[in-house]
């Protein structure tokens, strides 16, 4: 069978995106995802996305990590999945979807930059040299020095596979301070099993961690892909009206046999 893909990104964190509105596309076929996501023998991606119709909503996004397993919520791919759900005609400028994680608000300008609503926060647990919570995702985040020079890919995949995280996995971000309170951030994702240029619910909660040490609403973060502005408000129990906000941009159209 002939399917038509659509590339996207959003700063550097790119997804295969299907219109699966019609339901034709088997999600139970982990191996064939796996193989699309495959950046030498396949079309290559951090992610693959089906967009479907749900009642009560305008769209639902199905989200699978490289690996070809169901993934939990994709910040970057939510933003991305509302661009493509106004290429296809199913939104104007706002969006109302289901994802992994429950429901979310979006809007989109003309200039491609998606403002995403993301979960509230009401947990977040403060180690001595990490903090850990989920922001639709589990996301481990630790401040360094010296990112840069950071081996993200073998420090990351240490905590990843560590005792405490084998079996379920999570996600790593290592951040720095930047001059003018912005924070860089570099992620090692689980299910890419890699480091990605971003991680949409990675930078969020990089910024919400980077709040017990000072940083203030909206938070703006540099990645290896991209700039990201994270904007949220403090409550009694955590944070509340969570926006993960920046660009979402198509790459391409193409067809495969499957
Ligand atoms: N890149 C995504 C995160 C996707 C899910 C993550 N890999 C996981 O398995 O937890 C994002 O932008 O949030």
């Amino acid at each position: 069978m002939n399917v038509t893909f659509h590339k996207y990104q959003g700063t550097g964190n790119d997804f295969i995106m299907i219109d699966n509105r019609e339901l034709f596309f088997d999600t139970r076929n982990h191996n064939l995802i796996a193989q699309l996501c495959e950046r030498r023998m396949g079309i290559g991606a951090d992610g693959f996305i089906l967009l479907q119709n749900r009642e009560g909503y305008d769209f639902e996004m199905v989200y699978f990590n490289a690996d070809g397993r169901p993934g939990s919520m994709c910040g970057n791919g939510g933003r991305c999945t509302v661009q493509f759900a106004r290429a296809l005609g199913v939104i104007t400028d706002k969006a109302f979807f289901l994802a992994a994680d429950g429901n979310h608000y979006a809007t989109v300008d003309n200039t491609g930059l998606v403002s995403l609503k993301m979960n509230d926060v009401h947990q977040v647990e403060t180690g001595l040299d990490y903090y850990y919570l989920n922001t639709g995702s589990p996301h481990y985040v630790q401040f360094v020095d010296a990112l840069d020079e950071l081996n993200v890919f073998a420090e990351g995949r240490d905590i990843r596979y560590n005792e405490r995280f084998k079996l379920e996995g999570t996600n790593v971000n290592f951040a720095q301070l930047q001059p003018e309170a912005a924070l860089f951030v570099r992620t090692y994702e689980r299910g890419v099993e890699d480091e990605t240029f971003s991680c949409g619910t990675g930078v969020t909660a990089t910024a919400l961690a980077a709040s017990y040490r000072g940083a203030t609403s909206p938070v703006s973060i540099k990645t290896l892909g991209g700039n990201l502005q994270v904007a949220f408000e403090v409550s009694a129990t955590g944070f509340t009206n969570i926006y993960l906000i920046g660009p979402a941009q198509y790459v391409f159209t193409g067809t495969v046999e499957v």
